[in-house]
């Protein structure tokens, strides 16, 4: 029996773990739940899970929890309280919340000496270089959720990492895909919150329709792959069938395929090396799907995607600023308070005004964080 804590736990990729869960009771046991706000479903997972340690957000829903559980359950609350339940009694934390907020816990959770379900990209994105060190140090494995990353795991499977010579990330598109860069001046929340494969969390369905997701997960492979930017692509691929591809040294090409269901990429990496039956399948019949579509990125229509690969590149603390700008700008698209193409001048803004520093240790890193959290505030207000 694996015992599981889950950072996220009433959000996409949270309540999908739960499904998987649900699906393979003998192999999985909840021990710890994090969730921010959404009380309401936190109580229902209590009920029907019963973890031994929950955590909230604010110190009132905690109280409220804590007297309706009594001494059953231990609540905690905040910051704080998701870094207690990373550093829980458990064999595999899934971290499935949103934001640089996953950082602290995945450092947590490594000291605790347990296996982690990265879902959480923006830690990698804000401090891959501390992130894999310490992971490294602690013989953690770090396995991708990411639909992209567990594809290219997939792929690398039984072969060298030394025999690669290119790992190609598919993109959607996103919401925007057909759009021009014109177009898309004025575009509304709701409009972008429409993507046309996947049902995701709000934020980073914005960064899918920006593309700075996908420049995420550029920086997210090569943390967790260790291959050099130069050879990491971005593929257009509006089906968001083939997950992703691995070209080998002598030209061959691996690709992962699928329906767009998170659950497969959840479930294989709580049970990796395994492989268990997964009893909600349908089938991929590629003669329903008819013709699968290609494109390379245009780096202009998507500046993002270039910002995040010059971010990447330059390293240091850049990643962190980029992640900072980008949550901040995309909060702020989501309360209306600014226009979509405002979300990448703040990033650029933010990045050619930081200097970088180098090795930035965890200190540096949150103060990255915050500094252009606020710089970000005062660009668009
Ligand atoms: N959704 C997807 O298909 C995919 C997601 N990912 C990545 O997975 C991560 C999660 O994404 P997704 O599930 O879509 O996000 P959601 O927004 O759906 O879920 C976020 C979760 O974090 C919780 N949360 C928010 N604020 C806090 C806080 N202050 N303290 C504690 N918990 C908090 C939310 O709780 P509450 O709702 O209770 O407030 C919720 O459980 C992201 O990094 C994303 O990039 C990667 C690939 C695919
Ligand atoms: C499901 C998943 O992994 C998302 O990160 C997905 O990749 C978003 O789609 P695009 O960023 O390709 O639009
Ligand atoms: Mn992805």
């Amino acid at each position: 029996m694996k015992r599981i804590a889950l950072l996220g736990s009433t959000g996409s990729i949270g309540t999908q773990t739960l499904d998987v869960i649900r699906l393979h009771p003998e192999r999985f046991r909840i021990t710890a739940l994090a969730a921010g706000r959404n009380v309401d479903l936190v109580r229902k997972q209590i009920e029907e899970f019963s973890p031994e340690i929950v955590s909230v957000h604010t110190k009132e829903d905690a109280r409220t929890l804590q007297a309706e559980y009594g001494g059953r359950i231990r609540i905690v609350w905040g910051h704080e309280g998701l870094i207690e339940i990373a550093g829980s009694s458990c064999d595999f934390l899934m971290n499935a919340v949103s934001g640089s907020m996953g950082l602290e816990p995945t450092l947590r959770a490594i000291e605790n000496r347990v296996d982690i379900g990265i879902a959480n990209k923006e830690t990698l994105v804000t401090a891959g270089h501390l992130v894999m060190e310490k992971a490294k140090e602690h013989g953690v494995r770090l396995l991708p959720v990411d639909s992209e990353h567990s594809a290219i795991a997939q792929c690398l499977e039984g072969n060298s990492l030394k025999e690669v010579s290119r790992l190609i990330l598919t993109a959607s598109g996103g919401s925007f895909r057909d759009y021009s860069r014109s177009d898309l001046d004025g575009v509304s929340v709701e409009d972008a919150l429409n993507h046309p494969n996947w049902s995701m969390g709000a934020k980073i369905t914005i960064d899918s329709a920006t593309m700075m997701n996908k420049g995420f997960e550029v920086i997210e492979a090569h943390w967790l792959f260790g291959i050099p930017y130069e050879r990491i692509d971005v593929l257009l691929h509006k089906e968001s069938i083939i997950h992703s591809l691995v070209e080998y040294q002598d030209t061959s090409v691996i690709a992962q395929l699928g329906l767009p269901d998170m659950r497969v990429p959840i479930q294989y990496a709580m049970t990796y090396p395994e492989r268990l039956d997964y009893p909600a399948k349908e089938s991929l019949n590629l003669w329903e799907i008819g013709a699968l579509h290609f494109q390379p990125p245009d780096f202009e229509r998507y500046r993002s995607l270039r910002l995040a690969y010059d971010a990447g590149r330059a390293g240091g603390s850049m990643g962190a600023v980029l992640n900072a700008a980008n949550e901040q700008a995309v909060a702020m698209f989501l309360d209306g308070k600014c226009a979509f193409l405002e979300i990448e001048t703040a990033v650029e803004e933010a990045l050619s005004r930081h200097q970088r520093i180098e090795h930035p240790d965890l200190d540096t890193i949150l103060r990255a964080d915050r500094e252009t959290r606020e710089h970000v505030q005062t660009l668009i207000t």
